[in-house]
C-alpha cells in the first residue's frame, strides 16, 4: 500500500483504487459503493450547508417506524443515499433509519454482492440549531442465495462488515471509512468538490480525555452505571476526571473522540432498557471504525461486534472509546469493581484495580 501523509493531495477516489489494489480478487464492487456513498455525502453536505436559506428545516410531519419525529432532512438524506445507492449495480438490498422494512432494489436495476444499512442524517435534533450532524454507514456482504438481499443479509454480527464509515457535516465535512485496512479521513475541499486525505490512519489515545454522556438521565440509570461514571468524574479510585462534552449528534461525540481521546456512553436505563442508538446502522459502523483505530466499543457486557442481531431497527446499549474508559466500563457494568465505601473492593489511586 502507497504510504500517505496528511499533506499528500489524494483523493478518496484514488485512496479506494490502492486499497482495493491489494485484493488481485477484489471486483470493484466494493469501491463502487464507497464512491457512491462519498457523491451522496456531497450532496447532503450541500443541502446542509444552505438548510437555513431552503426551505429544509423543522419536521417534516411524519414520525419513523421508532415513533420518532423525522426532520425534512432526514427524509432529504434519505431519497439522496437511496437514489445514489440503488442503480449501480452492487447492492441487493438496503436498509434505512428512516425506513420501517428493507429497501429493495428497484426490478429492472442489477442486483450486486452487498447490503448496506444507514443512519442517512444523525443528530437530528440538532438540525434547525446549525450543530454538526452526520451520516453513518454499514456494508456487508450477501450471505443468502437470492437475487434480492433479506432481512437475514442484515441481521449479521458488526464483525462480518466489509466497510463502515460516517460523515460529519460540522465546520468542514469529513467521511471517515475503514474496510479494515485502518480507519481514514477525508476532508471535502468545496472549491473542488473533492474529498481528500487528511487524516491517514487515526489511532486514537487509549486513555481518554473527554465523556460524553447525556446525564440527565441519571434518576434512571442503575447503581453500577452511577458507579462509572463518577469513576469517569475523578470521583472513585483517584482517576483523573474527564472533561464532559456533549453535542447530540453521536457522530459529533464520536469524532471528537476518535481524535483526541474520550469515551461516549449511552448506557440503558429504567426509560430505555436497551438504550437508545441503533446496533445495526450506529453503533456497529462505529465499532468497527474504532477498533480499527486501536480502540474498543461495547454494550457494557458484549464487544459491539459480537452481538447477534435480531431485529433490523433494535437498539443497543453504547460505550466506545478510548480501551481504557471503555474496558473501565465493562469492569464496572460485570460488577468486578464497586463504589468506595461499599466494603467491597475499590480501585487504587489513579488506576482500579479488577477483582478477578
Ligand atoms: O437526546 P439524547 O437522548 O441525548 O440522544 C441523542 C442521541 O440521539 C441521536 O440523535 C440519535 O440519532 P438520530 O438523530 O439519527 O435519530 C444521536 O445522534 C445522539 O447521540
Ligand atoms: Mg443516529
Ligand atoms: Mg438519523
Amino acid at each position: 500500500m502507497v504510504r500517505h501523509t496528511a499533506t499528500s493531495v489524494v483523493t478518496i477516489e484514488r485512496f479506494i483504487i490502492e486499497q482495493e489494489r491489494q485484493f488481485p480478487e477484489a471486483t470493484g464492487e466494493l469501491s463502487g459503493i464507497l464512491y457512491d456513498i462519498a457523491l451522496a455525502a456531497k450532496m447532503i453536505a450541500n443541502k446542509v450547508r444552505s438548510a437555513g436559506l431552503a426551505d429544509i428545516l423543522g419536521a417534516q410531519g411524519t414520525d419513523n417506524v421508532q415513533g420518532e419525529a423525522q426532520q425534512k432532512l432526514d427524509v432529504l438524506s434519505n431519497e439522496i443515499i437511496v437514489k445514489a445507492m440503488d442503480h449501480g449495480g452492487r447492492l441487493c438490498a438496503m436498509a434505512s433509519e428512516e425506513e420501517p422494512d428493507i429497501i429493495p432494489i428497484p426490478e429492472g436495476f442489477r442486483c450486486g454482492k452487498y447490503v448496506l444499512l444507514f443512519d442517512p442524517l444523525d443528530g437530528s435534533s440538532n438540525i434547525d440549531v446549525n450543530v454538526p450532524v452526520g451520516t453513518i454507514f454499514s456494508v456487508m456482504r450477501k450471505i443468502t442465495n437470492g437475487r434480492h438481499g433479506t432481512l437475514e443479509d442484515m441481521l449479521q454480527p458488526g464483525r462480518r462488515q466489509v466497510a463502515a464509515g460516517y460523515v460529519i457535516y460540522g465546520s468542514s465535512t469529513m467521511l471517515v471509512y475503514t474496510t479494515g485496512q485502518g480507519a481514514h479521513g477525508f476532508t471535502l475541499d468545496p472549491s473542488i468538490g473533492e474529498f481528500l486525505l487528511s487524516h491517514p490512519d487515526i489511532k486514537i489515545p487509549n486513555t481518554g480525555k473527554f465523556l460524553s454522556v447525556n446525564d440527565s438521565y441519571e434518576q434512571h440509570w442503575s447503581d453500577e452505571v452511577k458507579t462509572l461514571m463518577r469513576h469517569y468524574r475523578g470521583l472513585e479510585g483517584g482517576s483523573k476526571p474527564l472533561s464532559v462534552r456533549y453535542v447530540g449528534s453521536l457522530v459529533a461525540d464520536f469524532h471528537r473522540n476518535l481524535l483526541a481521546g474520550g469515551v461516549f456512553a449511552y448506557p440503558a436505563h429504567a426509560k430505555s432498557p436497551k438504550g437508545k442508538l441503533r446496533l445495526l446502522y450506529e453503533a456497529n459502523p462505529l465499532a468497527f471504525i474504532v477498533e480499527q483505530a486501536g480502540g474498543c466499543a461495547s454494550t457494557g457486557h458484549c464487544r459491539i461486534l459480537d452481538v447477534q442481531p435480531e431485529e433490523l431497527h433494535e437498539r443497543t446499549p453504547l460505550y466506545i472509546g478510548s480501551k481504557h474508559e471503555v474496558e473501565l466500563a465493562n469492569d464496572i457494568l460485570a460488577g468486578n469493581v464497586v463504589a468506595a465505601g461499599s466494603g467491597g473492593v475499590s480501585p487504587g489511586a489513579g488506576a482500579y484495580s479488577v477483582a478477578r
